[in-house]
């Protein structure tokens, strides 16, 4: 085991009674940060030839800004309500106007932008096919000179670390995910041992998993990496739990204890943090209203209110595949960067029901079958996720030439390009044979395995 083991919790509790109810750890609820304050908050870089999109009302404006960045022209998201001194404090080179086909005008809105006497370039028409428009406009009507790219956002992160954090520590939660993967390893590369990382097992990952992430980290970046092994501690509190919202609740509170008394440890005033510019936009409504929250800050669980970090988020103004751009120029290996997205409460929401060691176990075997099968077949990368699922149910079967009552495992593949919808990857047929051969034979205590063929909607991903 090539991580430092940070085990023997301790006894305090850092959380006050009532916040619990909001810790439900992977669904990024509980604040750290306002994220108003975190919109408003002064740009600590000033990339120059920043161009804004205004979102007037574009269902696409993230696609968009992508696609302009892709030209190596860095743009950022702001709603129509952002103050304009917002808009003045990146000192952008120009700005887009964007908005679907029959949207409203909102000019007073427009007025307030007009008024900083900016190269404006209108797409209140739509931004469909416009890209090239687009960057013709950040060149010839801005001055940009495309020459935005990662190697100058790693070199200007790793100045801004050094700067932020002085000679101080930081201490950052690592799930072995791309996004808190790729903070550890860039705050690692500005400030090396400064940082410590701590890595909880809960008892829900995946076969092999803290071995894979402690190798990684620990030894190919020589890296302090904190491994707290608290998954007696987890599957003890889940005993029993079988309703899906109350074992996120508990996992949640858990992982919240387990963090803070590591990070007790490390005493560090700084908090890595991976959130990404999704995370940012997806949590500003548009119009000011609530209702179009869709998720709140990215945190780790939402930490309770008397561990008063300062947070670092370099990667905050990074779309999802340029998170993993810069995890691939830092060294961070493919199986870790280009996994399949995989939810916070981990192998729990995989297993219906109350969670047994012995059945977590029939989970966890029947998963590694079915990712070693894709991966060998060449589907890996071909879906956006494929999983395994326990179902607590028995049924009658033959095994070794006996009667069998045993449990069964469900297969599911879908391919999504948002999370939002969802639909079943067609698999060729021998590939789900084999993976029912082997995880028949393979996993004690199952007889049976499904395909599981709803699409989203009506089902979800995960089925908890
Ligand atoms: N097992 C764990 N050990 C330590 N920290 C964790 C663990 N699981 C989650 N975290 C922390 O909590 C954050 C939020 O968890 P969540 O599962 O919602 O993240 P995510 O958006 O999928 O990000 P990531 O790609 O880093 O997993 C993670 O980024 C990480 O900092």
């Amino acid at each position: 085991m090539a991580g430092r083991n940070c085990g023997g919790i301790g006894p305090d509790v850092f959380l006050k009674s009532g916040q619990v109810s909001r810790l439900h750890f992977g669904q990024k609820e509980g604040m750290l940060t306002n994220i108003l304050n975190q919109l408003g908050k002064e740009s600590m870089k000033q990339t120059p030839e920043t161009i804004v999109l205004l979102n007037f009302g574009c269902e696409d404006i993230q696609k968009f800004a992508r696609a302009i960045r892709d030209r190596h022209i860095y743009t950022m998201v702001m709603p129509y309500t952002v103050p304009a001194e917002r808009v003045t404090q990146e000192a952008p080179a120009g700005l887009i106007v964007c908005a679907d086909v029959g949207v409203p005008a909102r000019p007073e809105a427009r007025a307030k932008f007009d008024a900083l006497k900016l190269p404006t370039l209108d797409l209140t028409g739509g931004i469909g096919g416009k890209v090239d428009e687009a960057v013709e406009f950040c060149k010839a009507k801005c001055g940009c000179t495309g020459s935005w790219t990662m190697e100058k956002f790693i070199d200007e992160a790793i100045a801004d670390i050094r700067s932020q954090v002085g000679g101080q520590k930081v201490v950052l939660g690592l799930s072995g995910g791309v996004d808190s993967s790729v903070v550890a390893a860039l705050i690692h590369k500005a400030i090396g041992k400064q940082l410590t990382c701590v890595f909880v097992n809960h008892g829900l990952l995946r076969k092999n998993e803290p071995e894979m992430v402690q190798e990684i980290f620990a030894r190919n970046f020589d890296m302090n990496l904190c491994y707290v092994d608290a998954s007696d501690r987890f599957l003890d509190k889940l005993k029993g739990v079988s309703d899906p919202e109350q074992k996120r609740k508990v996992i949640g509170k858990e992982f919240i204890e387990v963090f803070a008394e590591a990070a007790a440890k490390v005493d560090a005033p700084f908090l890595g943090q991976g959130t990404i510019y999704p995370d940012i936009l997806e949590s500003i409504p548009l119009d000011g209203n609530p209702n179009g929250v869709i998720k709140s800050h990215h945190n780790v669980g939402g930490l309770p209110e008397n561990m008063k970090f300062k947070l670092v988020e370099p990667v905050e103004r990074l779309f999802k595949d340029e998170v993993r751009e810069v995890g691939r120029m830092l060294g961070l290996p493919s199986e870790l960067i280009d996994r399949h997205p995989f939810p916070g409460p981990s192998l729990g929401v995989r297993h219906v029901g109350a969670i047994e060691r012995s059945t977590l176990a029939m989970l966890r075997e029947a998963d590694a079958i079915v990712t070693e099968e894709l991966t060998k077949a060449g589907w890996y990368h071909k879906t956006w996720q494929t999983f395994a699922i326990f179902v607590p149910v028995k049924t009658v079967g033959i095994k070794n030439h006996q009667r069998s009552y045993d449990y069964v495992i469900a297969i599911r593949s879908i391919n999504s390009v948002d999370a939002v919808t969802a639909q079943v990857v067609r698999l060729p047929w021998e590939l789900l044979e084999t993976m029912m051969e082997r995880i028949v034979k393979e996993v004690d205590g199952v007889n049976r395995v499904v395909y599981d063929i709803t699409a989203k909607p009506p089902g979800t991903i995960e089925w908890e």
